[in-house]
């Protein structure tokens, strides 16, 4: 197996990989280490799925089941770039684009009657939203802003929007009927352990297994809640028209990717009840086409457009109507008439609402205009936090990035903790009726009653993910001196149970002279917040749901984007995961690199990465080339971030791959004036010179190509060579590297 596995993703980052990897290769292959790859990709995990629909040489191997087993082992060495989390338009995208590439894939059957349509389903499925993660994830997380990182937004300071008091942007949750308030939460004792099961019970007292052998272990949290549809439609409703009285912006922040149940449930009844009039007047003719508003306005219309043009034009107009008649809708991309409720994986609630906040609360109209936005969080177990925020900002003035302390997090993820976890113990009631979990001894565990339709979910977190989480956190409080808050809520069911855990564990560990507290979420919030305002640091330890939002938030807050996020993930069994940033795929930067051969993708988060797989390598196989390749790649690190060498945004500037000749050249030179190990010492400095003294000529090769289209030959599949010509067009770099 090779020393370091770096993985094959989608978009933006994997397009920086074919520039950055020939790199990363020629530096690691002259330390005696190698690099191998995993293909995570939507396409690919596709491809490895269906092999009996393809050809021998159209076959690949299943590399995530492969890197799932690897990062249970104690010399895993993974560094982990994002990947799409599909939302069901990007699944079925991805598999048109491979059909029209001949690969003889099935299509997606939405209603399956043979069993090998029932196969082919419940395989799409599970590579549906986010099917990588949880997979990997055998570890919790440790998410901070490098120094380097920190110091230099703190000396450049990003812009900020200007927040104020007169700021209508505020957060509406339900508060009522919803997954917080209906939340049942046990430990399970050791009578109750064993394969327990989910059962939907009727009024006529009928029983319907849900799901069966589900293992619970003793000391394992186990919650079970659901969502009234009807108090949700109710609430969506007065949300809408109190938008509209408002004068604000309406907008929907969900994470159908990674809550790929439930969300896209909730986000379909959003869509509904925007297009109310419109569902009810062709309720017969949008039946018969198949529309299901899960899918978003996008597909609606996509499907309304295959109808005969009268019909067409009628539900057309009558769409155009419904959306004229209700509030401005907050706008994915305004000038292409992109809405919020176009396709649910457009506006993902961790990146969407702090870019609203470093915006001043503001978000962008249909007509182009930014504009003060009611944010609807449907459920109220961390709607909070954002309120505390923008209440924070509302009443204080934007946080100012020159002078604000920082935010780390200790999260609680692994072994799908949490919410995250909880797909295959989602269910849409079917009727009128009780949903229940039952143990292996027969004794019901937590039920509730339901209505037809309400969407209940069971969530599973273990006993050791629990136990090692605490224990990241207090490292982590004792490595930076700084104070750590648990952000639990006692009146919170879930909460309660896990804060009984936590204070049994925190006496396992040596805290004397630590700040450790436990505050309720939307108190942590504002807690941590005043304190980052006066330059105080503050590490949030949390559960799964905060660690993504606040690995989003309070990055893009401090230092611009959550790109540039250290991302470490120590695996329980001793291996290390090693994520890039915490911010995803960026599809919007493939747009422009194809229309203007720019890519602004900035790769520091995979930088921050491979410095930590290095060190992590270094240590755990005691290996000083190792050690010495990632101190030299830190000080490059710095002296790319001091010379200003990070991509810019538009053409014109030093786009992603220019990045990477500047962060080849520093490592080329910090390793060719190191004295710690002589080889590497002789083989870089010719490598240094080569790159420094023709810096000029590569850069204007790499500048050179700006300006014009690109064609990549593909989305989610685009042919290695193309994509290697197109993020490699300097010749003069090819050939030092090579
Ligand atoms: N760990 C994982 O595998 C993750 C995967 N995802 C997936 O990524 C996709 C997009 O998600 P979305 O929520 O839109 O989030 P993104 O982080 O992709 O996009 C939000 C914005 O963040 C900025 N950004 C993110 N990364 C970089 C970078 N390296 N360099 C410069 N700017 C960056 C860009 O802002 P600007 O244009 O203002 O510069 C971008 O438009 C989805 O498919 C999602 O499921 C999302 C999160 C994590
Ligand atoms: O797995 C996903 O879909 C997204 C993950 C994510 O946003 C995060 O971990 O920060
Ligand atoms: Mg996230």
């Amino acid at each position: 197996m090779a020393d370091i596995i770096y993985t094959k993703v989608d978009e933006a980052p994997e397009l920086a990989s074919a520039s950055f990897l020939p790199i990363i290769r020629s530096f690691t292959k002259a330390a005696g280490l190698s690099v191998g790859t995993k293909d995570i990709s939507l396409a690919g995990r596709i491809l490895a799925n269906f092999p009996e629909y393809l050809t021998d040489d159209q076959k690949q191997p299943d590399d995530l089941a492969e890197l799932g087993a690897l990062v249970k082992q104690p010399d895993a060495n993974v560094i982990k770039l994002p990947n799409i989390s599909a939302s069901q338009p990007q699944l079925n995208a991805a598999i048109k684009e491979l059909q029209a590439q001949g690969y003889k894939l099935p299509d997606y059957p939405y209603e399956p009657k043979t069993d090998e349509e029932k196969t082919v389903k419940a395989k799409y499925e599970a590579i549906k939203g986010s099917a990588v993660n949880p997979v990997l994830r055998e570890g919790n997380s440790d998410r901070r802003a490098p120094k380097a990182v920190k110091e230099y937004a703190k000396k450049n300071p990003h812009r900020m929007g200007e927040w104020l008091p007169s700021s209508k942007t505020h957060v509406a949750t339900m508060g009522e009927h919803d997954f917080r308030a209906n939340e049942k939460s046990v430990t399970i004792p050791a009578a109750s352990a064993g394969k327990a099961k989910i059962e939907f019970v009727a009024g006529d007292g009928s029983v319907t297994a849900l799901k069966t052998g589900w293992l619970l272990e003793e000391g394992d949290v186990v919650d079970g809640t659901f969502m009234s549809v009807k108090a949700l439609n109710a609430f969506l409703e007065n949300q809408i028209q109190d938008a509209k009285d408002q004068g604000v912006l309406f907008s929907l922040h969900m994470k159908a990717t990674m809550m790929k149940v439930s969300d896209p449930i909730i986000f379909g009844h959003c869509v509904k009840t925007f297009l109310k009039d419109v569902f009810d007047k062709h309720a017969a003719t949008l039946a018969e086409l198949g529309a299901n508003p899960d899918l978003g306005i996008g597909d609606l219309e996509a499907k309304v457009a295959t109808l005969p043009a009268g019909k067409a034009a009628e539900i057309q107009a009558d769409i155009k109507a419904a959306m004229a008649d209700g509030p401005a809708m907050y706008m994915v991309n305004s000038d292409k008439g992109i809405t919020n409720l176009h396709v649910s994986s457009d506006v993902i609630i961790d990146a969407s609402m702090p870019a609203l906040i470093r915006a001043g609360g503001k978000g962008w109209g249909p007509d182009g205009n930014e504009a003060d936005t009611k944010c609807v969080i449907p459920d109220s177990s961390y709607a909070g936090v954002y309120s505390a925020v923008i209440d924070f900002c509302r009443e204080n003035g934007a946080l100012d990035p020159a002078r604000m302390g920082t935010v780390p997090n200790v999260g609680l993820m692994a072994q799908k903790a949490e919410e995250y976890g909880s797909h295959p113990q989602t269910f849409k009631a079917p009727a009128d009726g009780t949903i229940r979990i039952v143990d292996a001894s027969g004794n019901t565990l937590i039920e509730h009653g339901v209505q037809e339709g309400d969407i209940w979910r069971a969530c599973l977190t273990k006993d050791a993910p629990i136990r090692d989480w605490v224990k990241l956190g207090v490292t982590r409080a004792r490595l930076s001196g700084m104070p750590g808050i648990f952000w639990l809520d006692r009146t919170r069911a879930h909460d309660a149970e896990l804060i009984k855990k936590v204070e049994a564990y925190l006496p396992e560990h040596d805290t004397s002279g630590l700040d450790l507290q436990i505050m309720a979420p939307t108190e942590a919030a504002r807690y941590t917040t005043e304190r980052i305002a006066k330059g105080l640091d503050t590490i949030s330890i949390t559960g799964n749901v905060l660690r993504d939002y606040l690995t989003d938030l309070y990055p893009i807050l401090e230092v611009g984007t959550s790109a540039k996020m250290l991302s470490i993930v120590p695996l329980m069994n001793g291996g290390g995961l090693f994520e890039t940033g915490a911010g995803g795929s960026a599809p919007k930067h493939v747009q422009q690199l194809i229309e203007e051969n720019y890519l602004r993708w900035d790769s520091l988060g995979e930088f921050c990465a491979l410095g930590a797989s290095l060190e992590h390598l270094a240590n755990a196989k005691d290996n000083a080339k190792a050690a010495v390749l990632a101190e030299t790649l830190d000080t490059a690190v710095e002296k790319l971030l001091d010379n200003g060498k990070s991509p810019s945004r538009k053409v014109g500037g030093l786009d992603n791959r220019g990045s990477h000749f500047y962060i080849a050249l520093y490592w080329a030179r910090a390793l060719s004036e190191q004295d710690k190990d002589a080889e590497l010492k002789a083989h870089f400095t010719p490598i240094a010179e080569a790159l420094a003294t023709n810096e000029d000529a590569i850069v204007s090769e790499l500048n050179g190509v700006q300006g014009s289209p690109v064609d990549l030959g593909g989305y989610y599949h685009a042919p290695q060579d193309k994509v290697s010509t197109a993020m490699r067009p300097s010749a003069t770099l090819n050939g030092v590297i090579g």
